[in-house]
């Protein structure tokens, strides 16, 4: 016999676990099948271990650069990773499941794909079979996985992907990293500043984040350059051998080099984890993210029941807008199933269009919203940048030594507002949100004018970057 919900969730990560809360709340019977752990690849594997790495090697970074105040000695990488033990709540997801009980969600533990209009069907790790039908809704937000790209001998040396370098339980002497992209950088970062003697980052491209302004991509290259790690532009993996499960892994390079390493990291890019999900059971291609319109609906899926939130849609492949795509899915459910008005301004997506806000924490961090200048002037906008040196606004000046970077505004000139702006500094994370407010309101540079940063902070950069517009 079916058993019957509201809403079914596929997938328990951040943006399904945000649907299934929100519908919950308001009254609908919710039920979200996971496979692994409740809390997603976000949770485990992704930006809260990643980033618990990371900031003892950001932090030594700023001590550094403060006179008066030294490191004693490198840092403690079994207590950071022991650290990271504690932020992944050791990998154990009974919060998760406690917090969802709280919730009025029941979880069902399983592999779910649909089976046709509003059914799923989950295959339980006890070998059994559940059959779920939803009145309302069925949201898949079943996340993403890493690409393995067709290098020979990549896939059976047993690469490291995300997973395996945020769980790591030893910094490896010697590391190969394939990937000039976000993971790659803060991988890279992480594993120098933790101990690793040898990183080599064997990037295609002609430089490192190619998605942010070059200036960004510059100076993180630069900075992980003098930090020890090996930058290779333009360099690629041809073979890949690790003849002992667990040994030494030999790279031959296409420029004829050969690296030999004790881990290899893959970091080049992932895709929506649609495999094995049904799609075509409901008239869905298998090769592509599910499409979405601007309140989530799958489209071309009749009769409007089927969502699809975070990664596995395609738009923004990060926590906070696979979120805000969750919040948004909520409330036109919850509409929709009370016959109410389902287009209020906060229904629809907005961000997605305009850019997703993001910060990679590298150091400096590089801290984005909206379009760069080449994405604006691309789209045929009236296109104005500026740019400023963040070491010479007075709050920057007085955070340490060497502080710098730079920041850049992409302005519409027939409105006079902000399509993007982007901030490489360290530390700069928290200034992004003044940016996105910006971007997102549309408020004028007239009206910015009379934002009046304190004094003596790094925000005084919005002042510059004003002034160098020419107000
Ligand atoms: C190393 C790394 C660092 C990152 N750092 C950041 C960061 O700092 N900030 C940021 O915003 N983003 C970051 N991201 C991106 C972020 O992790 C993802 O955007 C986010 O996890 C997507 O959330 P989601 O809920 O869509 O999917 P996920 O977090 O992937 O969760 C999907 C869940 O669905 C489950 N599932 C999949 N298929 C099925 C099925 N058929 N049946 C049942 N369950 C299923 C999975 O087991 C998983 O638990 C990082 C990514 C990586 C790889
Ligand atoms: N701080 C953050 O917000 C954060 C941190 C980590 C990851 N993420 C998210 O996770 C997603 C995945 O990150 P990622 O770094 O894996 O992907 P990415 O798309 O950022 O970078 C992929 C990199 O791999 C390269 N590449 C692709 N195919 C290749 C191939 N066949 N051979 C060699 N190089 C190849 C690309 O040129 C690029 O440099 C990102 O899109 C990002 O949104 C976010």
């Amino acid at each position: 016999m079916p058993e019957v919900f509201d809403v079914i969730v596929v997938g328990a990560g951040p943006a399904g676990e945000v649907v299934a809360g929100r519908v919950a709340a308001a009254g609908l019977s919710t039920v979200i099948v996971e496979r692994e752990l409740a809390g997603g690849e976000c949770s485990y594997w992704a930006c809260m271990p990643s980033k618990a790495l990371l900031r003892p090697v950001d932090l030594a970074g700023e001590v550094s650069r403060v006179q008066g105040l030294r490191l004693d000695g490198p840092i403690d990488a079994g207590a950071v990773l022991a650290h990271r033990d504690t932020v992944v709540s050791n990998y154990d997801d009974s919060g998760q499941a406690r917090w969802l009980d709280s919730a009025k969600v029941t979880l069902v533990r399983g592999a779910g794909r649909l089976t046709g209009a509003r059914s799923v069907e989950v295959a339980t790790a006890d070998g059994g079979t559940r059959t779920l039908t939803a009145n309302h809704a069925v949201v898949l937000a079943t996340g993403s996985v890493p690409v393995i790209p067709p290098v020979a001998g990549l896939a059976a040396a047993q690469p490291w992907t995300n997973r395996e370098v945020t769980a790591a339980h030893a910094v490896p002497d010697r590391l190969v990293v394939i990937g000039g992209g976000v993971v790659a950088c803060e991988m890279a970062q992480a594993m120098r500043g933790l101990g690793s003697r040898e990183v080599t980052m064997l990037v295609r491209g002609g430089g490192l984040l190619d998605r942010v302004e070059p200036f960004a991509g510059e100076a993180v290259a630069r900075s992980l350059t003098e930090q020890g790690v090996d930058v290779r532009l333009r360099e690629s993996a041809e073979k890949v051998e690790r003849p002992e499960p667990g040994g030494a892994v030999t790279v031959r390079l296409t420029s004829g080099d050969t690296i030999t390493a004790d881990e290899i990291l893959v970091a080049t890019g992932r895709r929506p984890a649609i495999g094995d999900l049904g799609l075509a059971s409901v008239g869905l291609p298998e090769s592509r993210p599910v499409g979405v319109d601007d309140s989530m609906r799958a489209t071309g899926v009749a009769d409007g029941w089927l969502y699809a939130v975070g990664d596995v849609n395609g738009m923004a492949p990060l926590t906070h807008m696979g979120k805000y795509q969750a919040r948004i899915a909520s409330d036109v459910i919850v509409a929709r199933a009370r016959g109410e008005a389902d287009d209020r301004p906060s229904m629809r997506d907005r961000a997605d269009g305009l850019g997703a806000p993001q910060v990679i924490f590298t150091d400096p961090q590089v801290c984005a919203v909206g379009r760069t200048e080449a994405q604006a002037r691309a789209e045929g906008f009236d296109v104005r940048a500026v740019e400023y040196e963040m070491g010479q606004v007075a709050g920057g000046y007085l955070l340490g030594d060497g502080y710098g970077g730079r920041a850049k505004a992409v302005v519409d000139e027939s409105r006079r507002v902000l399509l993007g702006v982007t901030f490489v500094a360290p530390g700069a994370a928290e200034l992004l949100h003044a940016a996105t407010v910006a971007v997102a309101a549309g408020v004028t540079l007239d009206d910015l004018w009379h934002a009046v940063p304190s004094y003596p902070t790094v925000s005084e950069v919005w002042l510059r970057l004003l002034e160098e517009y020419g107000l």
